[in-house]
């Protein structure tokens, strides 16, 4: 058999056209694993409200951060693809979730390669079923339909891997160097809280609570708040950062129902308010720079920040292309085309 890999990222709109956002948001938002509600709601809910008002507002957003090659998440996906694939012994293919290139593109670039069997690659580091699970049912679907003679493997979520925890935290390290800051914020991407309950193999474990998460249990695996703790918790051990100098909080909630808390600009406020002047603010639940990090943080949460009083925000950017992350993901993959286990 001859051995490929498809990285998955999340994918961007075609342009900043509020026509081509749209069209972005209504495959992110119709997808059932993002707004998990019946069909008949959430078309409601995503074409007859969402839709309305959302693009030109996020296609507003976007048009701060685009670069002239396009989307910051698309060419820094791609970047890391082509490195990845110069230091491996089996081709690397990139595709996205939602918009172009799709994961059928990616996984007919392999197949066109001769290649039958896929280590497919979310590039998330914890688990959701918004992310890491679509990713896999729709690539399902799409091999049992045009590709019935691939085999697929799939690379588990390395929230808590001692490489990515290594690089994450020497990034960290690196980017903070010689800054004076009081606190640093994990924040990580939000979810609905109905999300975490339904991901719960054990269906009672997950209560959202102060101890949930940090008691051993089986439904860990699939435990996003559990994951981003866990990353948390293994980079502050790592950069020895002392209790209370750093937390975490969940950014970019959507609606009306509760979604994993503290949020984090009532955090940033917070922090401000309380006469915090220096705050630094890490994403590990994004591996590549894009609208939620360069915008809503970057800019939003700085502004929030200076408006309650603060004075320094640093933002440490995602792991992007760098060297030790692409040797890390290079290694991972080579062990697998060469049938070592990826897991620490
Ligand atoms: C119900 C809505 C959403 C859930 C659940 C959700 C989970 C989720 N998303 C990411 C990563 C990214 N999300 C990004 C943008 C984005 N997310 C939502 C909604 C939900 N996300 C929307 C509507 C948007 C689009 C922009 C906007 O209108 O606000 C991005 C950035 C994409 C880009 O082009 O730069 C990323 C990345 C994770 C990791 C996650 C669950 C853990
Ligand atoms: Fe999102
Ligand atoms: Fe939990």
């Amino acid at each position: 058999m001859s051995k490929g890999v498809l990285l998955v990222n999340l994918g961007s709109p075609k342009s900043t056209d509020p026509k081509d956002v749209k069209e972005y948001l209504d495959e992110f938002l119709m997808d059932e694993r993002v707004i998990d509600v019946p069909y008949w709601a959430r078309t409601l809910l995503v074409r007859g409200i969402v839709l309305n008002t959302r693009p030109k507002k996020s296609a507003a957003a976007y048009q701060k951060i685009w670069w002239e090659e396009g989307s910051p998440l698309i060419v820094l996906s791609e970047r890391l693809q082509e490195k990845i694939d110069k230091n491996t012994s089996v081709p690397i293919a990139l595709a996205m979730r939602y918009g172009e290139p799709s994961i059928k593109s990616g996984l007919q670039e392999l197949h066109d390669k001769g290649v039958d069997e896929v280590l497919l690659f979310p590039l998330y580091p914890q688990f959701a079923m918004a992310t890491t699970e679509t990713i896999l049912v729709l690539a399902e679907e799409l091999r049992k339909e045009h590709f019935p003679e691939m085999q697929f493997t799939t690379m588990p979520p390395f929230y808590n891997h001692s490489d990515y925890i290594r690089v994450l935290a020497e990034s960290i390290a690196e980017n903070l160097k010689g800054k004076d800051f009081q606190h640093l914020l994990f924040s990580y991407h939000g979810v609905p809280e109905r999300h975490i309950r339904k991901s719960d193999v054990t269906k009672s474990h997950c209560k959202i609570d102060g101890s949930c998460c940090q008691t051993a249990s089986a439904a860990h695996q699939f435990c996003y708040r559990h994951q981003c703790f866990e990353t948390t918790r293994l980079v502050a051990e790592y950069l020895e950062l002392k209790e209370n100098s750093y937390s975490v909080s969940f950014q970019s909630r959507l609606g009306f129902d509760p979604w994993l808390q503290p949020y984090t600009d009532r955090t940033i406020e917070r922090f401000g308010k309380q006469g915090m002047k220096k705050l630094a603010i890490v994403t590990p639940a994004f591996v590549s720079d894009c609208l939620e990090t360069l915008e809503e943080i970057a800019m939003e949460g700085e502004e929030i920040f200076h408006e309650v009083g603060g004075e320094e925000f640093t933002v440490v950017p995602c792991l992007n292309d760098r060297d030790d992350w692409v040797k890390v993901l290079s290694r991972w993959v080579d062990e697998w085309a060469h049938q070592k286990p990826v897991n620490a």
